[in-house]
């Protein structure tokens, strides 16, 4: 029997991917709404359409990502992060939906000098992280079956990212700054969305196993912005995207000031996934040659 997903943020960066790989699973019937369509602080609307829908699973893509905006919104941020996800967390359990997540490493202060793991206590640097790990707290607090999963530094062929800008950037200057001093794991938004399908299809072969808790997922090698940017610039003269890679100069995030912090740490230890779904980390190399290759045939185009 065909499994009813209901996506929120269908249009975002990972919300994009959901759509596209879960509308031509023939396993899953997929309602896909985008923020035009569900704003998920609607209150009354979220409960409508999962009555109407009535689904197995409910997956979160959507949130108020504008990080350094965050900083003096504070209130549209929480509204966004806490109070839509507690609606669609309520919303979920009546119908008894598992409610797949997604947060971040911003929920971390990002000095400790290891990776983070699930247990480690959140301590925001900011009100984007602040209100990330709230709506965490409302997921718990209000879910009895829940996947949040953290991830960082995403990147891949829809909407605004990193290796985008790069790109942009590297084709219009000769030269860049870029920090040093802030560590994580390139994430690529595909294998996001690998990763819960890998969840998906445990959940319903077998639902006992699935405990609900927060997973970490994130791309290895764990890099600074500074060597990304030079992979990504690599990668793009390889292909031919760019006929020269601009030169690049690492510079600290305090020469670089912005009005969010950055954690210095990012990185997330990715033990935990591996041990209960079996799913690996991504490789972010292997990633940032297709996606460039995809940017390539749309520049063409
Ligand atoms: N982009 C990144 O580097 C990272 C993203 N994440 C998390 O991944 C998730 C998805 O992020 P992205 O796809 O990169 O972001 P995005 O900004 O590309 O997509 C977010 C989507 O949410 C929608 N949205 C905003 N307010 C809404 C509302 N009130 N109701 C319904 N939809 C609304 C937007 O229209 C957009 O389509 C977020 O939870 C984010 O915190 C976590 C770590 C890193």
């Amino acid at each position: 029997m065909t499994k009813r997903v209901l996506l929120t943020g269908a249009n975002g960066q990972i919300g994009t991917w959901l759509y596209q790989r879960l509308r031509e699973d023939t396993q899953y019937e997929l309602f896909a709404f985008n923020r035009t369509e569900l704003d998920i602080t609607d209150e009354s609307l979220v409960k409508q359409l999962m009555a109407t829908v009535k689904p197995d699973v409910v997956i979160n893509a959507a949130a108020y990502t504008a990080v350094d905006k965050a900083e003096s919104e504070v209130d549209k941020a929480m509204q966004v992060n806490v109070e839509g996800v507690k609606y669609l967390a309520q919303a979920a359990k009546q119908h008894d939906a598992l409610l797949v997540h997604l947060s971040t490493d911003y929920v971390f202060r990002g000095d400790s000098d290891v990776p983070y793991v699930e247990q480690d206590k959140p301590s925001p640097l900011t009100h984007y992280g602040r209100s990330k790990w709230l709506g965490e707290e409302a997921v718990i607090a209000e879910s009895p079956a829940y996947i949040i999963l953290r991830t960082a530094w995403v990147f891949g062929e829809y909407g605004h990212n990193f290796v985008k800008t790069m790109l942009r950037l590297g084709a219009e200057r000769t030269h860049l700054n870029i920090v040093n001093d802030q560590l994580g794991g390139p994430t690529y938004a595909g294998d996001i969305v690998n990763a819960i399908l890998v969840i998906l299809q445990r959940y319903f072969t077998d639902g006992s196993r699935i405990k609900s808790g927060i997973y970490h997922f994130t791309g290895i090698p764990y890099m600074s912005w500074y060597d990304f940017a030079k992979a990504i610039f690599i990668e793009a003269v390889a292909q031919g995207v760019l006929q020269q890679a601009p030169t690049v100069s690492a510079i600290s995030s305090a020469a670089y000031p912005t009005p969010a912090q950055r954690p210095a740490n990012s990185r997330l230890a990715l033990d935990k996934i591996a041990k209960d779904f079996g799913i690996a980390p991504s490789d972010w190399q292997a990633a940032l040659q297709q996606v460039i290759s995809d940017y390539k045939k749309k520049i063409q185009e």
